[in-house]
């Protein structure tokens, strides 16, 4: 096959894009530019996909002896990432940005214009296992490595882009991987992982929304509606949330508070103790499905996080949307957060958390019975 190597720069796509080779295919690496530098050169700079990432990637690449490109495709990742991720804040969501990059960018865009020039296949270093069934099909399976699972993050992927990608790490922990570069004569073997959100270099996201949304103060009111604190910005807050609520702690007792609403219509951000944080039953919408959509109700595991705990359910397909029961409440569910739901080692589909709520106790009685 002619693949084309995705190569961050960083360690794990290094080794993928020798395994892959290795393999015997036809290989060539491409870098893709994601970050405007002139528009944000202070963040970028310590962000995602430097100059120096892109020298990392061409001397790996050198190396291996690959022919080596690289790929502007900052201004797709500003419009489907970066102003995605802002307008979701806006809207009281919560988004996550490695799963929208995965499905706009990694997957669509770049895989698409590697299609387009002939190629068969785009091989990155996420963590993550793709199963080769006896009728052709191919499934997505989590990666042998828990800490390093990254199959939540393409649970957005539909069976056409499944059947163009390869994921050679899926099969081996990250120290193997580390070892295999050192082993290898990479530069990059030693490199740090990269963590939290690549654009928001520093980490503060709620400084970096700042600064593109300006201040907006509003109310904090408890869950009866009493005010008890101001806020700089309803964007700035997620469900869950503890730290930096504002508080006027003279109207409260000393009991934590947690973020359980952010009402963007009204710019107001509703806390409550902690108990009332759980919920059961999800409701999403922009539901994808790896294979064909699921009929009737299904038991799954699902998984409402980036390496976070899979919970038992079950869920219904119904068209775009997607109802996940929960067997038990689970706390800090955001809208805008994916819901990835597994059978097993494999991922079933995901879909866009809309509504994350309680079942009475009427009802929870009653799919109890059932
Ligand atoms: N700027 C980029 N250019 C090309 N491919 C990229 C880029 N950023 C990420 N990728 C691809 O997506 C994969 C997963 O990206 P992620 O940001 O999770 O990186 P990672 O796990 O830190 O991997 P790496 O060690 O390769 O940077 C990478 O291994 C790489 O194949």
């Amino acid at each position: 096959m002619r693949v084309v190597a995705a190569m961050s720069g960083g360690v794990d796509s290094a080794v993928a894009a020798a395994r892959v080779m290795e393999a015997g295919h036809e290989v060539v690496g491409v870098h893709l530019a994601l970050s405007q530098q002139a528009a944000t050169l202070r963040e970028s700079a310590r962000g995602c996909c430097t100059i120096e990432d892109a020298g990392d990637a061409r001397r790996v690449a050198d190396r291996l002896g690959i022919p080596f490109y690289v790929w502007d495709l900052a201004e797709r990742f500003r419009h489907d990432v970066v102003d995605d991720f802002v307008a979701e804040y806006e809207a009281g969501r919560t988004p996550n940005p490695c799963l929208r990059c995965n499905e706009k960018i990694k997957f669509a865009a770049l895989l698409d214009k590697a299609l387009a020039l002939g190629f068969d296949a785009v091989a990155t270093g996420h963590y993550a296992q793709v199963v080769e069934r006896a009728d052709g099909g191919r499934e997505l399976h989590r990666a042998v490595d828990p800490a390093k699972d990254q199959s939540y993050v393409l649970g957005v992927l539909d069976a056409d882009q499944l059947a163009r990608s390869l994921f050679p790490l899926g099969g081996s922990t990250k120290p193997q991987v580390r070892e295999e570069a050192r082993e290898r004569g990479f530069s990059v073997a030693r490199k740090p992982d990269s963590h939290d959100i690549c654009f928001v270099a520093d980490g503060d996201t709620r400084g970096w929304l700042t600064r593109r949304l300006g201040e907006r103060p509003g109310e904090v009111v408890d869950e009866s509606g009493r005010v008890v604190g101001q806020h700089a910005g309803s964007y700035g807050f997620t469900v869950g949330q503890r730290r930096g609520l504002g508080l006027d702690r003279s109207t409260l007792d000393g009991a934590p508070r947690f973020v359980l609403e952010v009402d963007a219509a009204r710019n107001r951000v509703v806390v409550g103790p902690q108990e009332l944080l759980g919920v059961d039953v999800l409701v999403g919408d922009h539901a994808r499905w790896c294979g064909p959509a699921p009929e009737g109700v299904v038991t799954v595991g699902a998984q409402l996080r980036a390496h976070g705990e899979e919970v038992p359910a079950t869920a219904r397909a119904d068209g775009d949307r997607l109802h996940v029961r929960l067997e038990r409440r689970v706390r800090g569910v955001a809208p805008g957060q994916s819901v990835v739901l597994y059978d097993g080692t494999r991922v079933v589909g995901s879909a866009t958390v809309a509504q994350a709520t309680r079942a009475t106790t009427a009802s929870r009685a009653a799919t109890d019975r059932r």
